[in-house]
């Protein structure tokens, strides 16, 4: 969706909608307000010619701004909780995962091994945006999608509710010692720092996948991956529908 004028596009920041990216005319300036709540909510301003502008919002009074919106629904945390317990089955914590191709991939896979769908950040993760949608194959319409500004806080109440949480990142046990308990929420972390600090401490345990070259990790979706299928390998007839 596309929203365009300065009010609008500042409404749109203040509101829960997730936007992809501010577009501000080169020939123009962006209102202090707009460069404000971009910086705090982690959000990129491009300056692109004015007929860039004026092409997507097929008008001309477009006071040289406009904000993409992303095309994807998200649900309240509580329901993602709800329907992962009921059918005894896991959804992905995305920790701060900024590259678009790296998260399509995970919630492909997630679709594909019958998870209910993802937590994410609201801030510095990436959008669901078209390059997420055409890397997952277009998964993201099948799953159950949560943004929330604490990753931590949610995963509490998830565990409140019996719920495990179970932390994918270098330095914990081999994961083929492990019998993967269900339901629960798999934390992959993100490209630069991996899982953040505060979920290592509330996780129930920290997983590994060996690894035996050079390299000194994974793509974030080949571990995830690897992981969701340790998820699933004992119980992939559960609960297809
Ligand atoms: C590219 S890695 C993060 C690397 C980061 N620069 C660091 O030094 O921690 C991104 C994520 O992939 C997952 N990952 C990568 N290799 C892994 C492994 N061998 N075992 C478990 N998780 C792994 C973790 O979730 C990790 O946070």
């Amino acid at each position: 969706m596309i929203v365009y004028g300065k009010n609008p596009v500042i409404e749109a920041l203040r509101s829960d909608k997730d936007i992809e990216k501010v577009l501000v005319a080169h020939d123009s300036h962006p209102p202090y307000q707009v460069v404000k709540l971009c910086k705090q909510k982690g959000i990129k301003i491009q300056k692109v010619p004015r007929e860039k502008i004026e092409e997507l919002a097929g008008t001309k009074k477009t006071q040289g701004i406009l904000a993409i919106i992303s095309p994807i629904k998200y649900v309240p945390p509580e329901e993602l909780f709800k329907t992962t317990i009921e059918k005894n089955s896991f959804f992905l914590v995305l920790d701060h995962i900024t590259d678009p191709q790296n998260v399509g991939n995970l919630l492909r896979t997630c679709e594909v091994f019958g998870g209910v769908g993802a937590l994410l950040p609201t801030y510095r993760s990436s959008p669901i945006n078209e390059t997420v949608v055409k890397a997952s194959s277009g998964a993201v319409f099948y799953l159950k999608l949560s943004k929330v500004s604490s990753l931590s806080n949610s995963l509490r109440e998830f565990k409140k509710q019996g719920g495990w949480v179970i932390a994918v990142e270098r330095g914990g046990k081999d994961i083929r010692s492990f019998s993967m308990p269900l339901p629960c929420a798999l934390v992959l972390g993100s490209e630069g720092e991996g899982v953040s600090k505060n979920i290592l401490d509330i996780s129930d345990t920290v997983l590994s996948i060996p690894m035996v070259g050079k390299i000194n990790s994974l793509n974030v979706s080949s571990a995830g991956a690897i992981a969701m299928w340790e998820c699933v390998r004992n119980v992939i007839m559960y609960n297809k529908e």
